[in-house]
């Protein structure tokens, strides 16, 4: 029988993180919007690294803030749209110079499952308040203005005919054709916000129509939600739970209630006892930032150890994809989306449905190891940084039918003494440094 969510808080702290959130581990997020006009932002740091205050919201990375990095008034990206748009173009132009003249999404939704990703989040409305949705409650809309067409459920439909999972994020608390006073410091994200009563109202049936409208997955809530209106969020999450009975929500409402919590690049905590997402863009951007090219992304060794160590340690990954204006994928991310697809087609089995091992990684001199576990199979996932052969102990590990290398291209042999088991990797030629083996019974 179904569950049914009353619109307390009691009520909605009862629900249960579904398994489907718990076996996927690996979505993928999408910032596309009117920041992919002018794609524009400085390579500085990844989040996390310098302090939230004018340091970094005078020089930020995001491309996906261009309309903030611009209302500061000064920085690399002032000083770009002056010298590129001129100190008096409007940022609301963009919206009738995005034209997505070139987007399939079907491509897009071949492309993310040929990754093996189990879902996908699209930005549904950012910061700039531009909705990829014909929302009900604003002209400013894909629909109403730049591509005339509905994003959104255009996507999602294109993401379910792969077999994936669609979710939407929505920019909760900030939403600069509200509230647009320059944001210096993170506690800027609130102090600056819109107070009133009708922002939070506007924001909840926003919600509601992304809820209704679209059934998401994932309802992926950024920053924060909206002060004045915190006591209907046990209404309106209930009503997201009754309406999707498997929909999993992030920890961005104010610190009140979480399925499961969320990194972002080097910011945030998580822990193993509950479950977790990181989520990051492949360089240090979320939105398309045409200064970013190969050489400044992740590098796949990296997309696939981040992969592997999250997942190792209970969490999802969430990487973003940053889409040009045009609608296509610059081709280095496409690069790695198919190269991670390759690697999971041969490894998968040791990622998904996987749970955590009672075993930690193992960060050691000569090789990092990661552990998951599914049933009585104990993984190993080993990053080989010496050359081989590579001998690696694994204490207190028993290997009763023996031990198998994911990767046909990985050629190893093992042997299993009282106090553990002895790999021994002898050759590597998968194409990939990261090499999975399964121990069957291995604990
Ligand atoms: C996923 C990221 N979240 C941050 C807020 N921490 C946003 O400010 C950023 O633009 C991006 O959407």
């Amino acid at each position: 029988m179904k569950k049914h969510y009353s619109g307390t808080w009691d009520s909605v702290r009862t629900h249960e993180v579904p398994d489907w959130y718990e076996d996927c581990k690996f979505g993928i997020f999408i910032h596309w919007g009117l920041y992919s006009v002018p794609a524009y932002a400085p390579r500085t740091w990844e989040l996390g690294e310098v302090p939230g205050d004018e340091t970094w919201f005078c020089n930020n990375p995001y491309a996906e803030w261009y309309y903030n990095s611009v209302n500061v008034g000064q920085g690399p990206s002032y000083e770009h749209h002056k010298k590129v748009y001129g100190e008096d173009f409007a940022y609301e132009n963009f919206a009738d110079m995005w034209k997505a003249e070139k987007w399939d999404p079907d491509e897009w939704a071949e492309l993310f499952k040929e990754a093996g990703a189990g879902y996908v989040v699209l930005v549904t409305k950012h910061h700039d308040g531009f909705c990829l949705f014909p929302s009900e409650y604003t002209d400013y809309n894909s629909v109403k203005r730049g591509p005339k067409r509905d994003i959104t459920g255009e996507l999602t439909r294109a993401v379910r005919n792969q077999g994936m999972r669609m979710g939407t994020y929505y920019s909760g608390i900030i939403d600069w054709r509200f509230a647009n006073d320059p944001i210096y410091r993170e506690e800027d994200n609130f102090d600056n916000a819109c107070p009133t009563a009708a922002y939070a109202d506007y924001a909840y049936m926003q919600s509601k129509e992304l809820i209704d409208r679209y059934e998401p997955s994932v309802f992926w809530n950024d920053i924060g939600w909206p002060r004045q209106g915190v006591n209907a969020l046990p209404g309106l999450l209930s009503h997201y739970y009754n309406t999707v009975e498997e929909g999993v929500v992030n920890d961005r409402f104010n610190g009140l209630y979480h399925d499961y919590t969320t990194k972002e690049y080097k910011y945030g905590e998580s822990t193993r006892d509950e479950k977790w997402e990181m989520c990051r863009g492949m360089g240090l951007s979320f939105g398309y930032n045409a200064e970013e090219g190969d050489d400044k992304i992740i590098s796949v060794p990296e997309f696939i150890r981040l992969l592997v160590e999250t997942v190792s340690n209970n969490g999802n990954l969430l990487i973003n994809i940053g889409p040009k204006a045009d609608g296509t994928i610059p081709q280095e991310q496409v690069k790695r989306l198919k190269q991670i697809g390759k690697w999971l087609k041969v490894n998968g089995e040791g990622i998904y449905g996987t749970r955590c091992s009672k075993r930690e990684n193992e960060l050691r001199e000569d090789v990092d190891l990661f552990y998951t576990r599914k049933e009585d199979d104990l993984f190993v996932f080993a990053d080989v940084k010496e050359k081989l052969p590579q001998e690696i102990f694994i204490k207190g590990a028993k290997a009763p039918e023996g031990v198998i290398a994911l990767d046909e291209n990985v050629e190893l042999t093992y042997r299993t003494e009282q106090e553990g088991v002895y790999l021994n990797i002898l050759k590597n030629e998968s194409g990939f440094r990261m090499a999975g083996v399964r121990i069957p019974g291995g604990e």
